[in-house]
């Protein structure tokens, strides 16, 4: 491993070996000026200095390792210069904030302070987002516990989630009982929210949680990715393990008792993967259905054609006897972590919430509120329009055929069972479609009273809403429910809708923009994987262009010493820092180029080098230039 001769930001050589013990006791004065700054692998040697303080906390003043006094570092002696942070002058709050970043072992606040340090000092930083160092120790608890459990001892929340991991025997399929693919349980409660006593920050600062996309967010795309990959076994719960294109099936109609309310089948639905495309799919079976006319199932290429934010898109439909009887399943896109609108304000939840209100009243109002309610109407009006367009009729607007996909985002569910199950009564699409408004008008007046028996007196039912809601909706609902004289048009509805399509469309940008920010944010830790790729392909590399010391010298020899100045520091007692959020911040200054000084340690800490990131960034690119030309 040879050192390279030259090194320093301006072309001084600032490499230094620790030959002389003269050196050794002028260090001290001579680096203490840059004792905040020092690299933390200095620390190492503390521990060994019975004068070193054992416990180091917040607050404690800058961290100035004892074993400086006996380094081999002399900063004259190495003909680099004094190195002074631009802002330790003129910020105060930063310099210390930084020493204190020496400090190891350290607790949240001081994260905090970090970052804050970090904004205030760099401009052209927008990054930097340190993590808790909780979530650090939680993260290596949380292997550390993994490695304790067979897959058979993961247990997950919900009734049949524990037997997903407890069968590995099943199948060669890419999810079903394989065990390398099992995943882990995610520890949601790692996400916590900001503390509230950082509230008090200055405008142009930002707590922690300002750099990352907001927590339930994050919680609600890795519950989709969950649920996206869990699996059952298909023995245990009497599913076929093939399903024309599909397989690895999953139950999500969780209840006994089937109803045949609805179709006038049972039906029960199916998470998939689809082994053509690796798509996930809700397979609907109508069960028992034996179909009679094969022109039965040409009635499921219009509705392929229709593709609306507001209604769940067909796939296909076909017959099977998989399941050992007659059945009719139908494709659809699977949307993960979906509820029904029923199960949203009527299902046990809804109901559990409406009494545990703390606090609350005994007579206290859970009516959906008005804005929430114009939301559902315009949507299912949007998919509406777009049915009748298509000269279809939607057949089905009930509270457990629309799915709740997002925050009061609807769709409509189960779209082209109804013409096929009906196919040869040949019914009359125009009396379907006026069949659909009134349907429209039942399904808000029941979300308006909150009550599914709301269309049983609707006498009553409209001097609630006129009690509890505008006239507008109150005469919205009328008309919906009207006799049509001599027809009802979506278009008409849309009329009546008015200015609160405005608004709708005006909350739906906002939540756009929100999700935009949030995505911005995470842009950032993209920027940063392509980053650690590059030292993945650079450091440690066997051989390149015949010569196996190619990772360990010339430019990649600084490489290295970065990489073990990022992630390879001990504290004074020769512990591994795991501090996210120094590493962050080191990946940062180095992406952008920053000409701020570090000093990297060699292993053996007999020398040193004072390199700027700059420099480690144009060494960084040249190395991997080599390796690209090379192909
Ligand atoms: N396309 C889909 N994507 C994701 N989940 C779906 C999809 N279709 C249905 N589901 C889920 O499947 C579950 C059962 O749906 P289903 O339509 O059978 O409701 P249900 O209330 O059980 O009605 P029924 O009483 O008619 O069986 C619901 O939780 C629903 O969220």
């Amino acid at each position: 491993m040879a050192p390279p001769s030259t090194v320093s930001a301006n072309g001084d050589d600032t490499t230094s070996n620790n030959n002389s013990n003269a050196s050794n006791n002028n260090a001290g004065s001579s680096v203490s000026a840059t004792n905040a700054w020092a690299p933390k692998t200095t620390a190492k040697t503390s521990a060994l200095n019975p004068t070193a303080k054992p416990k180091l906390h917040v607050n404690s003043p800058i961290f100035k390792p004892s074993s400086l006094s006996t380094s081999s570092v002399k900063a004259d002696a190495i003909n680099a210069p004094e190195f002074v942070p631009k802002s330790a002058q003129d910020n105060s709050l930063a310099a210390s904030a930084y020493s204190d970043r020496q400090l190891y072992g350290r607790k949240y606040a001081q994260t905090a302070v970090s970052a804050l340090w970090y904004l205030e000092r760099d401009e052209r930083n927008p990054y930097a987002p340190p993590i808790q160092n909780n979530l650090i120790s939680s993260m290596s608890n949380l292997s550390n516990n993994f490695s304790q459990f067979g897959m058979n001892d993961i247990s997950m929340p919900g009734s049949i989630q524990g037997s997903y991991y407890g069968e590995g025997s099943m199948s060669g399929y890419y999810y079903q009982g394989s065990g390398a693919m099992l995943h882990q349980p995610l520890q949601y409660h790692l996400y916590n929210t900001p503390l509230p006593h950082v509230s008090n920050l200055l405008p142009h600062q930002k707590t922690i949680h300002g750099f990352f996309i907001s927590d339930t967010l994050r919680e609600e795309l890795h519950r989709k990715n969950e649920m996206i990959l869990q699996t059952v076994s298909a023995q245990e719960y009497g599913l076929p393990e093939e399903l024309h294109e599909y397989h690895s099936l999953y139950p999500l109609d969780l209840t006994q008792e089937k109803s045949t309310e609805v179709f006038g089948y049972q039906s029960s639905v199916y998470k998939s993967m689809c082994s053509v495309d690796g798509r996930t799919y809700a397979l609907r079976r109508i069960e028992g259905f034996r179909l009679t006319n094969e022109l039965a199932m040409q009635t499921i290429e219009g509705w392929r054609r229709i593709r609306h934010a507001n209604i769940v898109s067909i796939r296909e439909a076909f017959t099977s006897k998989a399941f050992g009887d007659h059945s009719l399943i139908f494709v659809y896109d699977y949307h993960p972590c979906s509820k029904t609108l029923y199960d949203v304000h009527f299902g046990p939840q809804a109901q559990l919430a409406s009494q545990v209100v703390v606090g609350a009243p005994k007579n206290t109002d859970h009516s959906i509120h008005e804005r929430i309610l114009w939301s559902y109407l315009i949507q299912l009006t949007s998919a509406l329009k777009k049915i009748h367009s298509a000269g279809l009729a939607a057949r089905l607007i009930d509270p457990t055929k629309i799915l709740v996909t997002g925050k009061n985002r609807v769709r409509l569910n189960c779209c082209g069972i109804m013409d096929m199950l009906t196919f040869d009564s040949a019914p009359n699409i125009a009396h379907l479609q006026q069949d659909d408004i009134l349907n429209l008008g039942q399904l808000m007046m029941t979300l308006a009273c909150k009550s599914l028996t709301a269309t049983h007196n609707i006498s009553k039912s409209v001097d609630y809403i006129a009690q509890h809601y505008t006239q507008d909706l109150k005469n919205m609902i009328l008309f919906l429910m009207s006799q049509p004289v001599p027809m009802k048009t979506v278009d008409q509805i849309i009329t009546m809708l008015g200015p609160r399509v405005l608004q709708e469309i005006n909350d739906v940008q906002n939540a756009n923009d929100i999700l935009e920010s949030d995505l911005g944010r995470e842009l950032e830790n993209g920027r940063l994987t392509r980053l650690l790729m590059k030292f993945g392909f650079i450091n440690e590399r066997p051989e390149f262009d015949m010569d196996p010391a190619w990772s360990e010298t010339g430019d990649r020899y600084i490489i290295k010493l970065f990489r073990d100045y990022v992630f390879h520091q001990v504290d004074e007692a020769g512990l591994p820092v795991l501090d996210v959020a120094h590493v962050l911040t080191c990946l940062n200054k180095l992406d952008a180029g920053v000409d701020e000084k570090i000093v990297l340690m060699s292993r053996d800490e007999l020398s040193c080098l004072i390199v700027s990131y700059r420099e480690i960034k144009a060494c960084i690119e040249s190395a991997f230039r080599d390796l690209s030309k090379s192909k």
